[in-house]
């Protein structure tokens, strides 16, 4: 059994925006909104800096910042995750050790970017994030933009140790997903990374979710989360379909966090706009955010 206490984990976990301010430098007192807001709702965590948090867009002084802003705002309140994974072990290391000075209740990374790396590279890569500090570690498997492929055998010499508290799987493999729960084992979490998939993964194993798009319609997320728990699975599903009528159109547009900004902003949460290479909406594409913002708020009321 793992030392740690995995419960605090599970549950719908959001992966939260990045904030900025109207000169795009790192916004603390949105950061401090938005992860109130969150909070209010009553959902159970936040992950910051990850790939909604647009991490890899921003210099470590600028994730510090944010992380510091979350953990002060909510950590007596939220589990906080801190990502912490960059382009090099160094920067991840001293990422690591800020996380553990600023109470974040645990970190997480990916392979580090950009270079093709071998299982033995990333293994050293993951330990010495692991022994830079005493906090549980997430393993976050997203292949599709990492170009990583973690092997069950890999995953399984991870999770023998006591830190290494779960994996957060963002590959679409549901099947991948069931296959890493059976491999690490019942106190090993696995945590649903696409939002598509949420009851899907739930259903086959996940122990809950990280999700970037739970950030515009938490609410919705917390219903499936709900009606999953208490046996429903027909109205569960119901749900899933509702928020993936709202995911598909979320991605129509250039940049998916533009498109969730634009749509916080509407109801008064300004983050600022995404990071470039990431797109803020057109202003001819306001009209879709509006209406897509009225549908949201519309389920939502249903709740
Ligand atoms: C590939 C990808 O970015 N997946 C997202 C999903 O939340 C994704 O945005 C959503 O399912 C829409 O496709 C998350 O798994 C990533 C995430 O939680 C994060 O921001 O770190």
């Amino acid at each position: 059994m793992k030392s740690y206490h995995l419960d605090r984990f599970k549950g719908i976990t959001i992966a939260m925006y990045s904030c900025y301010d109207e000169q795009g430098n790192v916004s603390p007192e949105a950061a401090r909104r938005l992860a109130r807001h969150y909070a209010d709702v009553g959902v159970s965590g936040l992950y910051v800096g990850g790939s909604s948090g647009e991490g890899m867009l921003q210099s470590a002084s600028e994730r510090k910042l944010t992380l510091e802003a979350a953990v002060q705002e909510v950590g007596r309140e939220l589990t906080v995750i801190a990502h912490v994974g960059a382009p090099s072990t160094r920067e991840s290391i001293e990422l690591a050790k800020h996380a553990e000075e600023v109470g974040a209740h645990a970190v997480s990374a990916v392979p580090a970017i950009y270079y093709r790396l071998s299982p033995q590279s990333v293994e050293r890569h993951w330990q010495a994030i692991i022994d830079s500090t005493s906090l549980p570690f997430i393993i976050y498997h997203i292949p599709q933009t990492t170009g990583f492929q973690l092997s069950k055998s890999l995953l399984v010499k991870m999770a023998a140790q006591d830190k290494v508290i779960g994996v957060k799987i963002s590959a679409e493999s549901t099947f991948e997903l069931q296959q890493f729960k059976a491999a690490g084992g019942d106190d090993f979490l696995v945590l649903n990374g696409p939002d598509e998939q949420y009851l899907a993964g739930r259903s086959i194993g996940a122990d809950g979710g990280i999700g970037g798009t739970y950030g515009v319609m938490p609410e919705l997320f917390m219903q499936i989360e709900r009606c999953f728990a208490e046996g429903k699975l027909e109205e569960a599903r119901k749900w899933q379909f509702t928020v993936n009528e709202i995911i598909t159109e979320l991605l129509s547009f250039p940049s998916l966090y533009g498109a969730c900004k634009a749509i916080l902003k509407l109801r008064g949460l300004d983050i600022g706009e995404p990071r470039m290479p990431l797109l803020p909406v057109a202003e001819t594409d306001m009209e879709r955010v509006r209406a897509l913002n009225e549908k949201i708020l519309h389920y939502i009321a249903q709740v």
